[in-house]
Formats: structure tokens, sequence, C-alpha cells
């Protein structure tokens, strides 16, 4: 059994997955024009701890908390580049299952996407809950008990008549190219699309390990906006934040060989953030498993939860009230042909039958305001909402 010769879309590929009760995954990495699609053959893709260098080709979709959801990895048993529109299949991708996938294949199909297990009602997430529980961490971040807490909430939208998935999936990634955009969808589990601007975890064909610090907020209004921008006292703090964490991290593990550029301005979407990059040749360094070791110790980083970490995600988990499940996650192709590229999962919306959730927080210190939050989180959102308004 080798690989088809026929030329697929991706629109094919979704499809027949979707309809085989196969997990998918479908992705383009920032300034790529390149989209790819994987399929697991496999009867189970839940996963621990990962450990990227050991890991075959695929596709990880890790929660915020794993304790409550559980690590998935799509192993690419079935390959699709869209350049060349072949189907690659893996030597040990299981046979019977990949048959029936080539069936699948040639068939015209409906289906739609996988959706989640019946979820308890949606907790009730008003604008005053929301700016209750900011303003609760206000007074904790000036009692001295942490020094910053990432506070989310999410949102139900209608889908409407003509929502279309895949479209909706090419309108992201052209609207967003510095993004990496990823639509994920797991039976049993449920579909998430988004376009995240943050990297957790990244390691190159030159083995090149690469980690962000991403935090401060405002919105880029035009090009210009980036050149001109001026950022607060506040906002420089939160960043810096970020920045001694993953500092910290790579003195734990006593690495001093990394390169470290920035904070500069960058753009995501309608937004504007500061950002520091951060480096390391890991050829150089002799330190192969850093990858992994990084991931354990990041995540989750202080853009996503907080500042000392453990008081942070208990006020989260105690204040938030709702289930951030993935979102504030990360998810992204591990030893693919581009390497390993691991985003936090932001800036993302769950499909539903006929809704979807979209998320979304906000880095709050002592000095934060409880409604200038809210806004921030609005203005999250839209990334979003920009798509499901054009259907
Ligand atoms: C938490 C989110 O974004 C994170 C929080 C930021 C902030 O607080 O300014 C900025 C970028 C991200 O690291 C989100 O998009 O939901």
């Amino acid at each position: 059994m080798g690989n088809r010769t026929l030329s697929y879309t991706i629109e094919e590929v979704f499809k027949a997955a979707v309809a085989g009760n196969r997990a998918v995954a479908v992705w383009r990495l920032p300034e790529s024009e390149k989209l790819q699609v994987c399929v697991s053959l496999q009867s189970g893709h839940e996963v621990g701890q990962p450990h990227l260098e050991q890991s075959p080709f695929g596709f990880l979709f890790c929660p915020f908390q794993p304790q409550d959801h559980p690590n998935i990895f799509i192993k690419a048993d079935v390959y699709l580049d869209d350049a060349s529109g072949a189907v690659i299949a893996a030597p040990d991708a299981p046979l019977a299952a990949l048959e029936q996938f080539y069936v699948l294949l040639s068939q015209p199909l409906t289906a739609l996407w996988h959706l989640p297990p019946p979820m308890p009602p949606a907790s009730e997430q008003t604008a005053a809950n929301y700016i209750k529980a900011v303003a609760d961490a206000i007074e904790a971040l000036q009692q001295g008990e942490m020094e910053k807490v990432v506070l989310s909430r999410n949102t139900r939208q209608e889908l409407t008549e003509d929502f279309d998935l895949l479209q909706a999936f090419k309108k992201l990634q052209q609207t967003y190219p510095r993004a990496f955009v990823s639509l994920v969808s797991v039976p049993g589990l449920g579909t998430w699309l988004g376009a995240s601007p943050e990297i957790l975890v990244s390691i190159d064909q030159q083995n090149h390990f690469r980690t962000v610090a991403l935090a401060g907020t405002q919105p880029a209004a035009n090009a210009e906006s980036v050149a001109s921008a001026i950022w607060r006292q506040k906002e420089i703090e939160e960043q810096a934040m970020v920045e001694r964490y993953i500092l910290s991290c790579f003195k734990k593990l006593r690495l001093r060989e990394y390169s470290e550029v920035g904070p500069r301005t960058v753009v995501a979407g309608n937004l504007m953030h500061l950002r520091t990059d951060f480096k390391v040749d890991l050829e150089e360094v002799d330190f192969p498993t850093l990858g992994s070791d990084m991931l354990q110790l990041l995540h989750p980083t202080s853009a996503v939860c907080g500042l000392p970490k453990e008081p942070a995600l208990a006020f989260i988990l105690a204040s938030e009230g709702y289930d951030r499940s993935y979102y504030s996650g990360y998810l992204g192709p591990v030893n693919s042909g581009a390497g390993t590229h691991l985003y936090v999962n932001l800036r993302c919306m769950q499909l539903l039958a006929t809704e979807a959730i979209l998320y979304a927080g906000a880095g709050i210190t002592a000095a934060s305001t409880p409604e200038h939050e809210w806004y921030e989180t609005e203005h999250k959102m839209q990334t979003m909402t920009h798509i499901l308004q054009q259907f």
C-alpha cells in the first residue's frame, strides 16, 4: 500500500477524517503559504507529558490543565501538503484503517466536524462577573499575594446557516498572515479553530530552539501605530514578568547560552503586543532535550497564567467560574518536515453543533483597571468574531 498519486484537497481529507471518525489537524505556519493536514488512524489519541525528541510526526493538542482534559497526539498516519495534493501515508500506518480511509476519500461527503460530549449548561459569564473577578484580583495583587494573574472568559455566538468551517479556516489564514492558524477536530473531544500570535516552543530544521515572552496589549489602528507605539509602565512590567519567567526556566536547566532580542512591538490582527524573542542553538549547547524540558517548565507561562505560578493558578481556578478546556493550552506540529512548532492556543474558538464558544483573557497587575481589561478581552475576541461575521 503506497501513497496515492491522485491529488486531493484539504477539504476532502478533512471531510474523510470526520466521516471516518478520525482525528484530524489542519495548520498553516506564520508567514507561510503552505496548508498542511494530518489524520491519525490510531484507535486512541491520549498521551502523557510530551517527549518531543522521540515523537513520530504528528500534531499535539494539549489543554490548559492536563488534570482535567487529556493531552492529545494526532499521529500523522496520513499527511497532505496542499502544494502537491498528494496523500502520503506513514510507513507504519495501520493498513486496514488506511484502506478504509482511501475509500472515504474517493466518495462525496457532507461531514461537518467532530462534536464534544454533551456539556453542562454554560455558566453565565457576564461583564459584571468578569469585572468583579478582576477587581478581586487587583485587591489580591495590591496586597502582594501575586505579581500578575491572567483572567479569561468565554462567550457564545450562534453560527449562521451558511457557516462553513474550512472557508472560515481559509479566511483566518488570509486575514492573519503572521499567525499560526489551526483547525483541530477529534472524535469525542470536539473541534477548535484559532489564529495564535504566541510561540511556546519551536525547534526548526537547523536545530534552533525558540520561545517568546509576549504580553502587553493595545489596539493597532494602522501600520504607523507600530512605529509610534507608546507603552505604559503597566504593560512594560507585565511583559518583563513573562521574560523573567522564561529566564528562570533557562536557569533551572543551567542553560546560559541563549540570545535575547527585544522587547519589540509586534502586530497580531487588530492588536499590538510587546515581544521578546529567545533563541538557543541546540547543537552548540549540546542540549538535545531542551525542547521537552522547556515545554514542561514553561506551560502554563505567565502570559496565560500568572506569577508566581501556583497562587495565580489557584486564583484562576477559584474565580474564573468556567472551564478553560483547551483555551490557553498549546498545539502544533511535532517533528514535521519543518520541525516542531508549538503555539499557545489563543484567539481561538470551539465549534459546537450550532454555536461557537470564543475565549480571551488579559493579564492583570496591581495597576490594572477592571473595565479596561474587559475591553481588552473584547478586542482579543474580535480576531474570531471578525471571521464569524463574514458568514
Ligand atoms: C490571554 C491572551 O493573550 C495573552 C495575554 C496578553 C496580555 O495580557 O496583554 C497578551 C498576549 C497573550 O500572551 C488571550 O489572547 O486570550
